[in-house]
């Protein structure tokens, strides 16, 4: 069973194109669990990698629980967080930010680390939302392969459908380490990404307030 809320996101995200590809393979989670498990045993076993050692015999198991429960936890919407949206009887109407909000996410190129911090304004209608459910919604959908860009705009499209408005704005810095670790191998540079509705993206002096914002 779905919540309401969790209806609404994936119901906004479908919506304006912006939902992860996916398709429906009918597995359950303990499906999902045996047939990683499988599968990561014969990635180690190609690559010549002793599964009897007892450092190493239980890693096929590790990725499995990794995969379904943590990092990839995100594309269950059974799993979307509980949300407190409240009317905004306090009449709020200026700009709310929530900044330096921990992010690790996992390139969907590469299945390694993406390590940022997003930023996350809205200018508040008839609703206000719990703070915290703003960095778990940005943890929901970091708990997916994503591409930066699509994860910045799921953030944004989500709030908007949450909250009421279209005035919101949601800002990504991150190192892809796919990009620090392997291929290219440069470890200092990083990735902006921004997404910004309605007054955020149409009143130049509203877009220059969150931009310069911690
Ligand atoms: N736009 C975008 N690209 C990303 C993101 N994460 C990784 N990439 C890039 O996706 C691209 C995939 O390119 P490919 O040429 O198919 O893969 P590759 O041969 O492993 O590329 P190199 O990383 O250049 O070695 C790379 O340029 C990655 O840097 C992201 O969040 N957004
Ligand atoms: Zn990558």
């Amino acid at each position: 069973m779905l919540s309401e809320h969790a209806i609404t996101v994936r119901s906004a995200l479908e919506a304006a194109g912006l939902e992860t590809p996916m398709v429906q393979n009918g597995l359950d989670r303990d499906q999902k669990y045996q047939r990683i498990e499988a599968l990561m045993s014969e990635v180690m076993d190609t690559l010549g990698l002793d599964r009897e050692d007892d450092s190493l015999n239980r890693t096929p198991h590790r990725i499995a629980k990794m995969y379904v429960d943590e990092v990839f936890a995100g594309l269950d919407y059974s799993q979307f967080p509980k949300m407190s949206v409240i009317e905004n009887k306090m009449g709020v109407d200026e700009m709310v930010t929530v900044g330096d909000i921990d992010l690790t996410s996992t390139c969907e190129h590469h299945f390694v680390t993406i390590d940022g911090s997003a930023k996350v304004s809205y200018i508040p209608k008839d609703k206000v939302i719990g703070l915290s459910k703003i960095n778990r919604i940005v943890r929901f959908f970091a708990q997916r392969p994503q591409v930066q860009e699509r994860l910045t705009r799921q953030v944004l499209v989500s709030l908007q459908a949450l909250l009421g408005t279209e005035n919101v704005a949601v800002s990504i810095r991150a190192t892809h380490y796919c990009v620090k670790a392997r291929g290219i191998m440069d470890s200092n540079s990083h990735t902006t990404t921004t997404a910004l509705g309605g007054n955020f993206r149409t009143d130049p002096r509203t877009r220059a307030e969150f931009l310069a914002m911690r």
